[in-house]
């Protein structure tokens, strides 16, 4: 890519879409050549040369959005939720037809809560119990949040490979749900609150025991650097990443 990176935002109209706009705007090594919102025809990325696609749009619109960036050549950075394990792997595939298209999954682009997800992942195999908690603000669509159920298959990975039993559990009646949702066996627990904007807490027990790691994003800046990141860093990332985390070296 040139030194000026040429960039589309598909969501610009959303609440990170106008914050990535601006974000954008201010990077002297990017230029911003087309917004797209919900009426808008994908061909625009093409027209207006875009080489980086950033998708801040909704769960059920990512994956047309993603699928026509690759097949264009255009390389993605994407923040929205809702890339279960069969479309990364629909997605996978088709990468294997664009080898030289990157496509980056971030779960969160904030280098708190990725840092928080890899703790917890490094912690989880010393406690007999871990819970993920995620808090929100009540306009989210999705629960649980695309962070806490990538939080949680991790630490479910980890506690695998380390041959960790599940968390014990004596529910034996779960009206309405109490007990959250299983991801790979670990319990997600979604709070939607008028004032919040994004935050994770992570509580791992043991006898006489509690490690809590948390993190709280108070403002939608806390998201730009990591997209920022994605952009400067996709197209030297052919094929798939699902995380940040790989960027970052961690
Ligand atoms: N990875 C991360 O760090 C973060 C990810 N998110 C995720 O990003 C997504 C967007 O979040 P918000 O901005 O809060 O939602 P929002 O609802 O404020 O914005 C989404 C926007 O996308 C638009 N849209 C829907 N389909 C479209 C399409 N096909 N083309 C163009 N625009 C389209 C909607 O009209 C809306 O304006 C969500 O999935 C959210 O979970 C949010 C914050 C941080
Ligand atoms: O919708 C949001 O706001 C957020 N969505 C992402 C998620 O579902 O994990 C990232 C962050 O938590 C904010």
């Amino acid at each position: 890519m040139a030194d000026v990176v040429k960039v589309a935002i598909a969501g610009a109209a959303g609440r990170m879409g106008a914050e990535a706009v601006k974000a954008v705007e201010g990077a002297d090594d990017m230029e911003l050549v087309a917004t797209l919102t919900r009426e808008d025809s994908l061909e625009k990325l093409v027209t207006s040369g875009a080489e980086v696609l950033v998708d801040l749009t909704v769960p059920s619109s990512t994956e047309a959005n993603v699928h026509f960036a690759v097949e264009h050549g255009i390389h993605a950075v994407v923040g929205t939720t809702g890339w279960s394990e069969e479309k990364l792997e629909t997605l996978r595939k088709k990468l294997e037809d664009h080898p030289e298209v990157g496509v980056l999954i971030a779960p969160n682009f904030a280098i708190g809560a990725i840092l928080a997800t890899e703790f917890a992942a490094k912690a989880a195999r010393y406690f007999e119990s871990v819970e993920v908690i995620e808090m929100h603000h009540p306009n989210k669509v999705d629960a649980p949040s695309g962070t806490a159920a990538h939080t949680a298959s991790k630490i479910a990975a980890a506690r695998a490979e380390a041959g960790v039993a599940a968390s014990p559990d004596a529910t034996e009646t779960d009206q309405g749900g109490s007990r959250g949702a299983d991801v790979d066996g670990v319990r997600v627990h979604a709070v939607r609150l008028r004032g919040l904007t994004a935050s994770q807490e992570i509580l791992l027990g043991d006898q006489g025991q509690q490690l809590v790691i948390r993190h709280d994003s108070f403002d939608r800046v806390s998201f730009m650097p990591g997209v920022l990141l994605g952009v400067r860093e996709v197209a030297k990332h052919p094929g798939l990443t699902h995380g940040l985390d790989h960027y970052l070296g961690l």
